[in-house]
């Protein structure tokens, strides 16, 4: 299923890909700016890149509410390209800051990727290298993450229910909920957007 709450942003010059570990944010998103030509980053590269440390290395050495200030940080510094499309980390919308950020930029469309819970912890499980999600090691509150996010993911702009449907077939429902590919390629986006997690 797509649901869709379209009329803020008729010709986005960004889209954001929100939703829990394993919707397929960063996979779907590197296919949607490829299918449009825009630039893809991934906002877990971003403070990976920054900090010179993986996430789940931040998790530990500097905490959990350190890592989220991060992520809104950069996120915040991100997220005024055009052409772009945003793959955030299942938590970024935890912090008040990014979530008034994200519905406040113009010209910005957030699309909410959903699926059971059980499905992606399934997919992030068989993902090679699993264990760099240090939030997917805490099972014991993984189960309550899950629900106390999903008011925030919500409020996005399109959902599109993920279980039943390739990366690809994604994709093509954000293009054609957005009304097939109604935008600017960007002047040179080639090349940029390999996956790493
Ligand atoms: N629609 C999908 N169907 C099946 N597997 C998927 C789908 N989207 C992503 N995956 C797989 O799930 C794993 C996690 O995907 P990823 O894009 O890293 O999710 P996220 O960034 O939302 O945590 C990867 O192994 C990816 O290939
Ligand atoms: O859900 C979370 O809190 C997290 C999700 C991860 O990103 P993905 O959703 O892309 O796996 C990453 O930002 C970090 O491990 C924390
Ligand atoms: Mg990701």
């Amino acid at each position: 299923m797509t649901s869709s709450n379209m009329s803020a942003t008729p010709a986005p010059q960004r889209i954001v890909l929100i939703g829990f570990m394993g919707a397929g944010k960063s996979t779907t998103g590197r296919l949607l700016a490829s299918a449009l030509g825009w630039r893809f980053v991934d906002s877990d590269d971003l403070i990976e890149a920054r900090v010179g440390h993986t996430i789940a290395e931040i998790f530990t050495t500097q905490g959990e509410d350190a890592f989220r200030a991060l992520e809104s940080e950069v996120i915040r510094q991100q997220c005024c390209e055009q052409h772009l499309v945003l793959a955030l980390g299942g938590g970024a919308i935890e912090h008040p800051s990014t979530r008034e950020h994200l519905h406040t930029l113009p010209d910005t469309h957030i699309v909410y990727l959903e699926a059971p819970l059980d499905v992606m912890v399934a997919r992030c499980l068989e993902q090679p290298g699993a264990a760099i999600r240090p939030v997917l090691a805490d099972r014991v509150r993984l189960a309550h993450r899950f629900t106390s996010r999903i008011p925030h993911y919500r409020t996005a702009h399109l959902t599109v229910a993920t279980a039943h449907l390739t990366p690809e077939q994604v994709v093509e429902r954000i293009l054609a909920a957005l009304g097939g590919t109604p935008f600017e390629p960007a002047p040179s986006a080639a090349g940029e957007n390999l996956p790493t997690r």
